[in-house]
């Protein structure tokens, strides 16, 4: 006789009469049906994998046990690629990320910079010859790399990294040398005992002459032994420089200094899609989880509600889910415009390259941060049990919070973005994702609260907070500021037109998505309330940008608000559905609270119950210290 299949019954009620298809979300989401057939395909064959299960929770393992056991897990994923039903590429690319990766490698992939960033780096910089060299190499496994940029000392400001690779004509040799404690490279992923190999930026000199940072290969470690290579601490040798601009003893010039920085670029255009992923992981999460969970009284002497019917549940939640779709969309046009930019490039056609810059940049810190606070709402909005470690709230938030600093500390990342701005408006030039911002914004001041006009106000905010900075910039000037001063004091404005000018790229894909959008009339009807949520909840979190800069009243405030809670209680019916599309599987959930079946409580006692701590009734540590305690009197 079959098992009854447990379905909490809230869910069951909640996916009751869905009045749109969710595999038509899920296949949007995936880029086409082909694709989700594809995912799910790898999914089981991943999943199904025993080998691949945790014996014990990881979190009760100590440090180096952690590492073992994810090192075997990411080795055994590794053999299963030749196998696997996805092809290459899109099984790596599941497998590195926030999505089935994590599934398997919850504490992290230690051979995820070996796919993340060595080899994009060899990929982009690399000369054909050196690609001959190692990518075969690199792909068969023969040689881990890693990325070695940052130091203790330097981070974020590149050219101020120490780490040196003098040119020897005689030798034809770089001699790369850590000449202080600051210089020592830290925070490169898996170099400390995974890598045998490197990309290590370094300044290049040669001549005597400094020519800027630029990436070396380094071996690291004996490929037999793992031992580290003689002198490897402080002096590395015979490195070889990555794109070699020296031709016979003579340094090249780039076409652009910056292609250098090419790799950070690309991690920064596939952040925004890891970071939404882990995203949606959290929603889902929490949705499930706040129709499930009966709290308190709504109607004084009815039953307790599901907390997802508070009207303040609802102000924390949906707006995270609008904004899954939302980053999605903007950073599937941001991985378009990376690959126009990055073919053109090749070409040597570099005119897009400032545009994928500011872009990357702005949705890089934008889509980082923002998941970052949603995650923490949606942690919130469980109460105890989401702050249980196997809620994997904590999990979650500390890979997505991550991204706010690495490939690019967010802040230093928002300036970029206004240095680029900036010279847009100015010069009125260029500018092919900021367009706006070349030429007078035509047309009447007055508001109207449609779709349109609301997208119209984003760009009223993007152009006029890049004119409050250059006035600002300008005013400091006149005072006779020097320009890195003036650029200093006005660091407020600019990271406020970045930030305004990010949001206008996110709202601008998620409304002309659905326009494009083959979409049937139920998916596009509960899609374009999410769209219209959150663009109003974007502007009334940031209506003093508006109020700034467009002739917004407080009666279209008032309007607005109505409108926004309007839209709180239209799409909470549906809110269950929306993270069904999403089709996580519970196994990628990894929480007893965003189980499909919602069973929590029951998951919850048995996720406790695994504790080494519950193995037994009084631990060993009461006989030696509480004991005594108890006894002494004190
Ligand atoms: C094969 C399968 C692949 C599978 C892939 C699957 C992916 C799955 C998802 C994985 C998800 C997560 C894993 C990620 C792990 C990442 C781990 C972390 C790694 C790191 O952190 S690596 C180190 C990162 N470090 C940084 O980012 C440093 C930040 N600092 C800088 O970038 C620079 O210092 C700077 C830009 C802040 C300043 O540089 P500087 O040289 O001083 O330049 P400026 O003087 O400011 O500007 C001069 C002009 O140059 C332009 N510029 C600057 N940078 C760039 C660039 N990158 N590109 C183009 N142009 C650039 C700038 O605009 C100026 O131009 P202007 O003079 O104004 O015209
Ligand atoms: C999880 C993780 C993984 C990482 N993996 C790698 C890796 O694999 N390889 C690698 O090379 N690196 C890696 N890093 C390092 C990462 O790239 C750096 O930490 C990041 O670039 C920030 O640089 P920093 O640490 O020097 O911070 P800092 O720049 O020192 O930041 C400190 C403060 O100074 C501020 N600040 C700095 N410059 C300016 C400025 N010009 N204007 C205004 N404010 C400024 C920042 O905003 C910040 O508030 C990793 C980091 C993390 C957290």
């Amino acid at each position: 006789m079959s098992k009854e299949i447990y379905e909490n019954p809230d869910l069951k009620k909640e996916r009751q009469n869905c009045p749109f298809n969710k595999e038509e979300i899920t296949h949007l989401l995936d880029g086409g049906k082909e694709k989700t057939i594809e995912r799910k395909q790898l999914e089981n064959y991943i999943l199904s994998d025993e080998q691949l299960k945790d014996a014990v929770p990881m979190e009760y393992l100590s440090h180096a046990d952690k590492y073992a056991e994810e090192l075997r897990k990411a080795c055994l994923l590794m053999h299963k690629l030749a196998d696997s039903p996805a092809g290459q590429v899109p099984t790596l690319r599941a497998l590195m990320g926030a999505g089935l990766g994590s599934a398997v490698l919850k504490e992290g992939n230690p051979l995820a910079l070996h796919y993340v960033m060595f080899i994009p780096a060899l990929m982009g910089q690399g000369t054909i010859d050196q690609q001959a060299k190692w990518l075969e190499k690199a792909y068969n496994l023969n040689m881990i790399g890693t990325y070695a940029q940052t130091e203790l000392g330097h981070g974020t400001f590149l050219r101020g990294l120490e780490t040196r690779a003098t040119y020897d004509p005689k030798t034809q040799e770089f001699i790369l040398e850590s000449p202080s404690l600051t210089a020592y490279k830290w925070w490169p992923g898996s170099l400390g005992k995974t890598a045998n190999y490197a990309v290590v930026m370094a300044q290049l000199y040669t001549k005597g002459k400094c020519e800027g940072t630029h990436p070396f290969m380094v071996q690291l470690r004996d490929e037999e032994t793992h031992e580290p290579l003689p002198g490897i601490v402080n002096m590395w040798l015979n490195p070889v420089c990555i794109s070699s601009y020296i031709h016979y003893g003579t340094y090249v010039k780039p076409t652009n200094s910056k292609l250098s920085y090419a790799t950070m670029v690309f991690v920064r255009v596939v952040v925004c899609q890891d970071v939404t992923t882990n995203l949606r992981k959290a929603v889902t999460i929490a949705t499930r989880y706040s129709c499930v969970r009966r709290q308190s009284e709504l109607k004084p002497g009815d039953r307790e509600p599901q907390v997802m019917d508070y009207q303040a549940q609802q102000n924390k939640l949906l707006p995270p889910l609008a904004a899954t779709f939302a980053f999605q969309l903007a950073a599937d046009h941001l991985w378009n415009l990376y690959h126009t930019a990055n073919n053109n490039i090749e070409q040597g056609d570099l005119e897009l390259l400032p545009d994928l810059h500011g872009l990357s940049c702005a949705l890089k810190a934008l889509c980082s941060s923002e998941a970052a606070n949603f995650v923490e709402v949606c942690r919130q909005s469980c109460g105890g049990h989401g702050y249980m470690s196997c809620s994997n709230f904590p999990r979650i938030y500390g890979q997505v919070t991550a991204a706010e600093t690495y490939e690019g500390e967010n802040t230093v990342l928002w300036l970029q973005v206004a240095r680029y701005l900036v010279k847009t408006r100015k010069e009125q030039s260029g500018g092919l994702s900021v367009k706006y911002l070349i030429g007078e914004e035509k047309g009447p001041k007055t508001v109207d609260t449609t779709l349109e006009g609301i997208v119209k106000l984003y760009r009223r905010a993007a152009v006029g907070l890049v004119d409050v900075a250059i006035a600002e910039l300008d005013k400091s000037g006149r005072k006779g500021e020097a320009p890195h001063d003036a650029w200093n004091h006005a660091a407020v404005y600019l990271i406020k037109a970045a930030q305004a000018h990010a949001r206008l790229f996110v709202v601008e894909s998620f409304v002309d998505s659905l326009k494009e959008g083959k979409l049937s009339a139920p998916v596009r009807t509960v899609l374009s309330q999410l769209c219209e949520l959150f663009i109003i909840y974007w502007l009334l979190e940031r209506s003093g940008d508006f109020f700034l800069c467009s002739n917004l009243t407080k009666q279209d405030l008032l309007l607005l608000n109505s409108k926004y809670v309007e839209l709180l209680a239209a799409i909470r019916p549906q809110a269950v559905n929306l993270v069904d599309s999403f089709d996580l599987r519970d196994e990628v959930l990894n929480s007893p609270l965003g189980c499909w079946d919602g069973n929590v409580y029951q998951r919850l006692f048995d996720e406790a119950a695994k504790s080494p701590l519950n193995q037994s009734n009084v631990h060993e540590s009461f006989h030696k210290y509480l004991k005594p305690l108890l006894k002494s009197n004190l």
